[in-house]
């Protein structure tokens, strides 16, 4: 597992070791103890998750908060998505940053997202298995979340406002600005 520093505080992107033979290949996904290792990062992951989404979804931008904030190890299963990860921890030094990375079945790469950081997804294949571990359990009263159009962050999602598609609850939330904080 290699593990490279994004410009996000705490925000991995790792790469697992992938052995390849005439068979197909073999990789761990996940091993707590070169987790903690290399990221240098004590988490617990207590829940996995999965959604498909088609081509032009934009899930996001979510966090839970409070004692149910929640860090996630996030990947592709199937297809691409850009991942996008906002810094919205008014301590941290990359407050108000946010990165996008492109997560593939193919490039295997897995984002370690931060608890107190917004996060979303847009998907660019055809349809995108998602699949994360978190480290708090579901709290549906924690959640937080602002709009993935936020002007004052001005995400490219790669995906034209023509084919984003957008859960309603998505659409009624609000924007950074007007977050109740
Ligand atoms: C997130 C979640 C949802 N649900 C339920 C609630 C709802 O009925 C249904 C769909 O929920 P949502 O519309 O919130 O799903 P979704 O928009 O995919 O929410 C997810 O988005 C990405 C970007 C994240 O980072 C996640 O933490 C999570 O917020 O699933 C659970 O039962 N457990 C969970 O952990």
């Amino acid at each position: 597992m290699e593990v490279k520093t994004t410009k996000i505080k705490d925000c991995f992107i790792l790469e697992p070791k992938v052995f390849k033979d005439s068979r197909g290949y073999f990789m761990e996904s996940f091993n707590s103890k070169t987790f903690n290792t290399i990221t240098g990062l004590p988490v617990d992951f207590v829940q996995d998750n999965e959604s498909e989404s088609t081509y032009g979804v934009i899930r996001g931008l979510h966090a839970q908060q409070g004692e149910s904030a929640q860090a996630k190890l996030v990947r592709v299963l199937k297809g691409e998505v850009l991942d996008v990860v906002v810094d919205i921890r008014p301590d941290s030094e990359t407050y108000l940053e946010h990165i996008t990375v492109k997560l593939s079945a193919e490039n295997k790469q897995q984002l370690f997202v931060p608890r107190g950081c917004l996060h979303g997804f847009s998907v660019l294949s055809e349809k995108a298995t998602f699949f994360y571990k978190c480290d708090n359990y579901y709290n549906k009263e924690s959640e937080v979340g602002i709009r993935y159009d936020d002007p004052d962050f001005d995400i490219d999602w790669q995906v034209s406002s023509e084919q984003a598609l957008v859960s309603e609850k998505d659409l009624e939330l609000p924007f950074y600005k007007d977050l109740k904080k």
